[in-house]
């Protein structure tokens, strides 16, 4: 059996105030679940036992993980993997689990893998719910899910470089802005939102370059710019049609990127 879950772009990063806002993309990870053990990298071996405790599942799982998303670039590969390992086993095993209580697991299994440092339930959320979740990283609650608007295009670059060390201490230092952040998001000012969060994120962790990419893409039109997660990627939000100059930039400058959209609300 098979099942598929998201990565996504950061609209806010929870690491300061511990309520984080994530929009599922078009990349796909394929979790494909059979009876019977087989070997598996280390990550998911630890999703997969983790998991299986905590749901109860005896039986022996062999998990393969097909996954579109860059690793480890901010663009949730690590969460898109945990809820779609925990999402299968919780499947196939029949237990019966809502989807948040799995995301909740899985929220649990990354920051005890310390891939995580809130545990990134935004990132899973968004992940296995589709759409823009806003949520509470410590009460692992959904405050707020909605669909991304259906005429925009999302255009990725940054991923092949870099990632720097992640300042929590820098990051909490701005808690009473995210603050803000927050009520922008729930006001509908999610664009405004996601663009401040990504120029700070760029800022505090030290992505210079990026930095000048966020400030093209807001030249050349786009609704919303930014880093996402904790780098080194950038994204920009673009209404569909509108994107080109800043491709051609891309192109010029970074000489690759990932050209995607947002995925809808996902029903059940
Ligand atoms: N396809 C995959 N297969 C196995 N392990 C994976 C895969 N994708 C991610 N991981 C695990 O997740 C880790 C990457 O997590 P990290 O938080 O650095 O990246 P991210 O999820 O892209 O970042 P962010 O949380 O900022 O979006 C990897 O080091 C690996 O342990
Ligand atoms: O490690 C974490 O807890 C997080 C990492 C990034 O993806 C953030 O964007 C997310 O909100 C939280």
């Amino acid at each position: 059996m098979e099942y598929t879950t998201y990565g996504g772009v950061s609209i806010i990063n929870a690491i300061p105030s511990l309520r984080g806002g994530t929009m599922a993309i078009d990349l796909p990870v394929r979790v494909n679940v059979s009876r019977g053990g087989c070997s598996m990298d280390e990550f998911t071996s630890f999703i997969v036992k983790y998991a299986s405790a905590k749901l109860g599942v005896r039986e022996e799982y062999c998990i393969r993980v097909n996954s579109n998303v860059p690793m480890a670039s901010g663009l949730k590969s690590n969460s898109a993997v945990a809820v779609g390992v925990t999402y299968a086993l919780a499947e196939v095993s029949k237990v019966g689990l809502s989807k948040i209580n799995v995301i909740r697991i899985a929220a649990e299994a990354t920051k005890a893998h310390g891939s995580s440092i809130t545990g990134a339930f935004d990132d899973a959320s968004a992940s296995l719910l589709g759409g823009v979740v806003l949520t509470d990283n410590r009460l692992m609650k959904v405050i707020k899910h909605i669909n991304p608007p259906n005429d925009v295009v999302v255009v990725v670059t940054g991923f092949k470089e870099g990632k720097k060390a992640i300042n929590v201490d820098a990051l909490k230092s701005l808690s009473s802005i995210y603050h803000d952040l927050v009520h922008w998001v729930l006001e509908g000012r999610l664009w405004e939102a996601a663009t401040i969060n990504g120029i700070m994120v760029a800022k505090v962790l030290g992505y210079i370059k990026q930095l000048s990419a966020i400030g093209e893409a807001l030249g050349k039109g786009a609704l919303a710019a930014g880093v996402s997660g904790n780098g080194p990627s950038i994204y920009a939000v673009f209404k569909t049609g509108e994107e080109g100059p800043y491709v051609d930039y891309v192109n010029e400058h970074w000489g690759y990127l990932i050209l995607t959209k947002p995925i809808p609300a996902l029903i059940n």
